[in-house]
């Protein structure tokens, strides 16, 4: 397989980023697989996972002390509750976007199941797996690592991606998917993931009142906005690495997307850069860690915080996170609500569609802490030339 990779817009310019900063694709037409069971073994890297001294990981980071909102009362409906949770979660977005919420709603068990299930898929063997193969340009499927994607700086990490659309008379198009990719033994890990998808919609769409509430806009606006949404599901995918102090699972990215509501399991390696630090977000299994992305970062004209955050490995147990990723419908514009935009306040992000920002993050630049900035100072070029 030639290495393909994310071919840079000679048109990209900004102060700090230059195209030529970004990971650069050698086809050298050399073939090259990540296959963990023979990779979490093997004490010699290879050299296109190893992180340069700057980004190398410090896989001991303190811990980072987010708000633990509590959903119940204020789904339930009690004006103290919300109040106190819009207060927090205020808080939190504008410092750096990472919150966590309990009392969520989300029935326990099927929070088990989607982790079981991710062991399920990823000890199954490669050649299995693969049946699911994400393409080139392809958004939803298996990939390992991102070997088709990139050609240094690799995350040491599986992936399972699938689309999932909440609309009118949407179908369930999870369960089909898995079935006519994988076959029929995999009807029930179908119907789990559609499951969990569901609520994950209803709960970001939870989330999104309170976002609204906290910002002064009513509670109703960024709920209809995303009420139709074109969403994701993640499943991250982390085997043991002998040398975690040489690799990342995840690297430094501020996820473009909207909202992500990410359940990760006990074994922890979630970090956030804050103060200038990295920290880390400890693992509770009653908790799902809720953040802000740059969509939603562009929504709130800047007011709430996209932030930097990566993921380490150890070198003993497998690590698994379940990542919802809320984007908008296709044909929504992304465009702040006049409450957050006054003579002081001026619009600082142009209008665009999240399908606008993926392509961008697909086809021309690698997510970092500086995407949203590129993109706009791309559409600002491209609509002056
Ligand atoms: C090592 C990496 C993982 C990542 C690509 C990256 O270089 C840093 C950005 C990460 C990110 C963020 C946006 C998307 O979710 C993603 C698929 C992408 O294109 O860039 C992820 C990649 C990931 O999650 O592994
Ligand atoms: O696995 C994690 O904890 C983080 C994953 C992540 O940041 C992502 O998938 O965008
Ligand atoms: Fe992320």
């Amino acid at each position: 397989m030639a290495i393909d990779c994310i071919k840079t817009m000679p048109s990209i310019t900004t102060p700090h980023h230059h195209p030529k900063d970004q990971d650069q694709c050698k086809d050298d037409g050399k073939s090259f697989v990540f296959d963990a069971q023979v990779l979490r073994h093997q004490t010699n890297i290879p050299q296109q996972f190893i992180w340069p001294d700057n980004e190398k990981p410090n896989i001991n980071a303190p811990e980072l002390q987010v708000p633990l909102v509590d959903l119940g009362d204020f789904l339930s409906g009690n004006p103290v509750a919300a109040v106190e949770a819009s207060r927090l979660v205020g808080e939190a977005c504008k410092k750096h976007g990472f919150f966590l919420v309990v009392n969520h709603g989300v029935d326990k068990t099927l929070i088990a199941h989607a982790h079981n299930y991710v062991d399920t898929f990823f000890k199954l063997p490669l050649s299995e797996k693969q049946k699911a193969q994400r393409k080139i340009g392809e958004s939803c499927g298996y990939a390992s690592s991102f070997t088709g994607r990139f050609s240094s700086k690799l995350p040491w990490k599986e992936t399972l991606s699938f689309r999932y659309k909440a609309e009118e008379n949407s179908s369930k198009h999870i369960e089909e998917y898995f079935h006519n990719r994988m076959g029929e033994d995999f009807a029930e890990f179908g119907t789990v993931y559609q499951d969990y998808c569901e609520a994950m919609s209803t709960l970001s769409l939870g989330i999104m009142e309170l976002l609204g509430m906290s910002l002064g806009v009513s509670r109703e606006h960024f709920r209809e906005f995303f009420n139709e949404n074109d969403s994701i599901m993640r499943l991250n995918y982390y085997p043991p690495c002998q040398k975690p102090d040489l690799t990342l699972g995840t690297g430094p990215h501020c996820d473009p997307t909207s909202l992500t509501i990410l359940h990760q399991d006990q074994v922890g390696g979630l970090q956030v850069f804050v103060d200038n630090e990295w920290r880390s977000i400890n693992p509770n299994f009653d908790a799902f860690v809720v953040n802000i992305g740059d969509t939603f970062m562009a929504l709130s004209n800047g007011i709430y915080k996209s932030c930097l955050h990566r993921a380490v490995v150890n070198s003993q147990t497998p690590r698994k996170s379940l990542a919802f990723f809320l984007c908008p419908k296709n044909d929504k514009m992304v465009t702040p609500p006049h409450e957050l935009v006054d003579t002081c306040n001026p619009r600082i992000y142009p209008d665009f569609t999240w399908p606008m920002l993926l392509e961008f993050t697909q086809k021309h630049y690698r997510a970092d802490m500086k995407t949203l900035e590129v993109f706009t100072n791309w559409l600002h070029q491209r609509s002056f030339s």
